[in-house]
């Protein structure tokens, strides 16, 4: 008899194919749409669990690559799992570290058993492989593990992907045998096939062979690169495919505009580095477009970073103030940056969902898109 999966999705609303629904997972439950910030090594740059919470957070990410190279998956279990070790009590979703591999190791090589490759850190010689993952994601005790897959480079041939999916779903096979926690922790696919529609079907029925082992799917090899039409066609075509009563990942997508095409096309969840990473340098969103801080036109500006948001930094602090911060090298600068960044996005996707719930996604998202271009600030 089917065994019941650890992670359930319940369809909520639909408006066109933008969906509203609810995940339910170990460690709680997540509205959808939603932005889940990462936390590469086991910390949200810059937050506390407490201000993450604050922000309206409900799942985050945390990098199996990382955390295998440092401090070890092996203490992190010893302290009781992610969520003990970082004092995070919500879900988390570890992604599988095949593509941090390739984005951060050096010296990789791939073949039929995993990926070889030298640690960014101080460059000892490691071994992924789908088995291996899983066990590291085992040990840090994610709500959501991620299949070991190849996320070819943006761009790559017809050629090169065939031989590339196929081997990826035999990886998957070996990720589903080697899971040793199938009741605790929801195992996600992920679908590849790069920006062809046939080649992504591929992908998406091999991997149906094992459906009833997969609490979700996870839409990747995209923002690798490709042309934004390229990513969007890709989106509307293969999104639908995926099936109706399970969770649809979108992976590395974090930039406003994008994040609406992807609830558009029916994605459920998303992530990326982007919001914290460009927020440490000094540029955030807001709703007329994304503000340098540092520009000199702001040093005397007494308006919030975005008069339109009702986050404690915007309620708090002005421009001029933030530059001095962030002219002064003063680490409260990127805190403030950061934290506002993640604010906006939680909160689109929380606007997202409502207009979703009022079935008016598409108004909601013309009005969103036709403001962000403005570049008014
Ligand atoms: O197919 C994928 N498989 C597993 N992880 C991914 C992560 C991904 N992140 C991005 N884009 C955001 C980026 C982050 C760093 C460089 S690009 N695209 C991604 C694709 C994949
Ligand atoms: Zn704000």
């Amino acid at each position: 008899m089917e065994r019941k999966l650890p992670v359930t999705y319940e369809l909520q609303k639909k408006s066109g194919k933008a969906r509203a629904g609810k995940i339910t997972a170990p460690h709680g439950e997540i509205e959808t749409p939603v932005f889940m910030p990462v936390g590469t090594q086991a910390t949200v740059k810059t937050m506390t669990p407490e201000e993450l919470e604050s922000i309206g957070s409900q799942i985050i990410l945390g990098n199996t690559y990382h955390l295998y190279l440092r401090p070890g998956d092996d203490l992190v279990a010893k302290f009781g799992g992610l969520h003990k070790f970082m004092n995070w009590n919500k879900p988390i979703l570890t992604d599988s570290g095949g593509f941090q591999v390739f984005s951060l190791g050096s010296l990789r090589k791939i073949t039929e058993k995993g990926v070889e490759f030298r640690s960014h850190i101080d460059g000892s010689k490691h071994t992924l492989t789908p088995e291996k993952s899983i066990h590291i994601q085992n040990n840090l005790g994610s709500d959501i593990v991620m299949l070991f897959d190849e996320c070819p480079p943006g761009l790559s041939s017809r050629e090169y992907i065939i031989p590339s999916i196929e081997r990826t779903t035999r990886w998957a096979r070996r990720c589903v045998e080697a899971h040793q926690r199938p009741d605790e922790q929801g195992l996600f696919a992920i679908v590849q096939g790069g920006i062809y529609e046939d080649l992504r079907d591929k992908s998406l029925n091999e991997l149906s062979e094992m459906d009833s082992a997969f609490s979700g799917y996870a839409i990747g090899g995209l923002a690798v690169g490709e042309p934004r039409e390229d990513m969007y066609r890709i989106l509307d075509y293969i999104v639908e495919k995926c099936p109706e009563n399970k969770p649809r990942y979108l992976m590395g997508v974090g930039e406003p505009l994008d994040m609406l095409e992807a609830v558009e096309s029916g994605i459920d969840m998303m992530d990326c580095v982007q919001p914290t990473r460009i927020g440490r340098h000094g540029t955030v969103f807001t709703k007329y477009g994304r503000l340098v801080i540092k520009n000199a036109s702001y040093a005397e500006d007494d308006r919030p970073l975005d008069e339109d948001c009702d986050c404690y930094v915007c309620r708090n602090f002005k421009r001029g103030y933030i530059r001095h911060l962030f002219k002064a090298e003063e680490v409260l600068g990127q805190r403030l940056a950061t934290y506002h960044n993640l604010y906006f996005l939680l909160k689109l996707m929380k606007d997202a969902r409502k207009a979703i719930l009022e079935d008016r996604f598409k108004e909601f998202k013309d009005e969103f898109i036709k403001n962000y271009n403005m570049g008014k600030n």
